[in-house]
């Protein structure tokens, strides 16, 4: 993977600039955290480094999940690559999966601990497994860098871990915006503190404990 690169980007709402001018320069094998209070710029600069690296293979987990309730967990996951097969072969899958997609989709839900949950639909899942089910999903696209927003907020602590734990093991890189400030530093190895819409740390995860994060708050 080459390096992905943001330089001097602003994002506004309206006339009312929220993040930037922000340069950032995301290296292969990078795993990011992305810390700082609420309302403090985290899913704006997520969303810009989607629309700007979607061309080059990120893939986003955002925050609202963006699940179809009426929808199984399995097509839920499948929509992962959707758009890699053609749209028949989309369509029979909808009425009759294939062998090998249920087979490689129930493995992952087997890492995340809800393969038990394969045939059920999404809207009838509590709030950790629906979020469970975005990941399986986001691990699905299989793309080069995970973008996700709070990917783990909805889960306990050890179920928070084993997901963090395969996400990173299994995305080459990835930028997750985080609220839980022992998990941030224990999966990333780069914590990038944003603060009124402005990077104001950026140091390796090794360099940093909890305390050194509190000035964001
Ligand atoms: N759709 C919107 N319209 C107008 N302002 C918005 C919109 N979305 C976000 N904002 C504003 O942009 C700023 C940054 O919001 P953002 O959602 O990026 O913060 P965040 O760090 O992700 O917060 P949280 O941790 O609560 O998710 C905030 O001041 C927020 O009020």
């Amino acid at each position: 993977m080459q390096a992905l690169t943001l330089k001097g980007e602003v994002a506004a709402y309206g006339e009312v600039r929220v993040l930037g001018p922000l340069s950032l320069t995301l290296a292969p094998g990078e795993h990011v955290a992305l810390v700082g209070k609420s309302g403090a710029g985290k899913s704006t600069l997520l969303a810009l480094m989607y629309d700007r690296w979607r061309d080059q293979g990120a893939a986003l987990m955002p925050q609202e999940l963006g699940l179809v309730p009426t929808l199984s967990v399995f097509h839920n996951v499948y929509m992962g690559r959707l758009d890699r097969h053609s749209w028949w072969r989309n369509l029979l899958t909808l009425v009759r999966p294939r062998h090998r997609d249920i087979a490689a989709i129930s493995a992952l839900l087997e890492t995340l601990g809800i393969a038990d949950k394969c045939w059920t639909l999404c809207g009838e899942l509590s709030g950790g497994q629906r979020q469970r089910v975005a990941a399986a999903r986001s691990l699905y696209q299989a793309g080069r860098v995970l973008l996700a927003d709070e990917p783990v907020s909805a889960l306990d602590g050890p179920q928070a871990a084993q997901v963090m734990e395969v996400l990173v093991e299994t995305y080459p890189a990835s930028v997750l915006a985080m609220h839980d400030l022992e998990l941030a530093l224990r999966f990333s190895s780069r914590v990038v503190g944003i603060q009124g819409g402005e990077i104001a740390i950026d140091q390796p995860s090794h360099r940093l404990v909890a305390a050194d994060l509190m000035s964001l708050y």
